[in-house]
């Protein structure tokens, strides 16, 4: 276990404001092709919650770290949102961007971009309030815990978001198993659960921090959420361009998976 102890001392150097430079600002966060990273995560984040099969009172995003664009379209379908995150320091960044500090990262490109592509009309600032208000509870979070929440969650959640946690914070094939068993608890029999995460990546960048990254297929994701009892509605891989490979992580690609945890045998 004590491989578990290292991810989470590794964590202890994690830079937010570096984690968003690297990862959700230019040339990633390129809105002007649909080929870009960032547009085609918008995108198929979107479409699953366009289909109207998800919807419900609560969702619960995992290992939400100092990012909200994950949140953005589910916002329209649930009345509360949980964020979690092991650190303080991101759950703290979280805190200032909902309550509108002004030196708060400045996510209006991804809320632009996100009511064009939904094409509901939707102003941005509706959309950022909407977000402010529902993001409602900011838990601490070990997905490496059989209760990742420890006590806090009253009732399993409607349906679950995860983008990038688990393959990042896994020291090797079987934890990330575990962890993808330990946050199933957390989600309703019959809950839908949207997963994106990197392929083949093995560390990434995050400030002083170099974090190790448990390098995964699109066939180990979909081995894994099927033995977590998932079955799975959707699965798309993007490929990363050489242009995206900036120097802040190795990462080969990005995987969406679009589940639905097995109602009760
Ligand atoms: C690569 S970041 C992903 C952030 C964000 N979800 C995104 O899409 O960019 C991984 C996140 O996992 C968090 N984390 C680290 N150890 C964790 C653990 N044991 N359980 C849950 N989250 C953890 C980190 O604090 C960090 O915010
Ligand atoms: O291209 N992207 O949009 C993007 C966003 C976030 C992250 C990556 C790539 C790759 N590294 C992970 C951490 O394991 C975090």
């Amino acid at each position: 276990m004590s491989s578990i102890i290292a991810v989470g001392e590794s964590y202890q150097k994690f830079n937010p404001r570096a984690y968003l430079q690297n990862n959700y600002m230019p040339p990633r966060a390129d809105f002007s092709s649909e080929d870009c990273v960032v547009p085609w995560k918008l995108r198929c984040l979107a479409e699953a919650f366009a289909t109207g099969k998800i919807h419900g009172h609560t969702l619960i995003d995992i290992g939400t770290g100092p990012t909200i664009y994950q949140l953005l379209s589910a916002c329209d379908h649930f009345e509360e949102i949980i964020a979690t995150d092991y650190l303080a320091v991101n759950r703290e960044v979280l805190r200032r961007w909902v309550q509108g500090e002004p030196d708060a990262f400045d996510w209006s490109p991804y809320i632009k971009h996100v009511c064009r592509i939904e094409g509901k009309g939707e102003q941005w600032k509706e959309k950022e309030k909407k977000l402010r208000e529902k993001l409602k509870q900011i838990l601490p979070i070990d997905v490496h815990q059989p209760k990742p929440l420890g006590s806090e969650l009253c009732h399993p959640a409607d349906a679950m978001v995860s983008t990038f946690c688990l393959e990042a914070v896994s020291p090797d094939w079987p934890s990330f198993e575990r962890a993808l068993q330990n946050i199933t608890t957390l989600l309703k029999p019959g809950g839908h659960f949207l997963l994106i995460g990197a392929l083949e990546e093995s560390f990434y960048l995050a400030g002083e921090a170099k974090l190790s990254v448990v390098p995964v297929r699109e066939a180990d994701v979909k081995e894994a959420l099927a033995k977590s009892g998932y079955q799975i509605h959707d699965f798309r891989s993007y490929v990363m361009p050489p242009g995206l490979k900036i120097g802040v992580d190795d990462v080969s690609g990005v995987f969406f998976a679009h589940a639905q945890k097995k109602p009760m045998a």
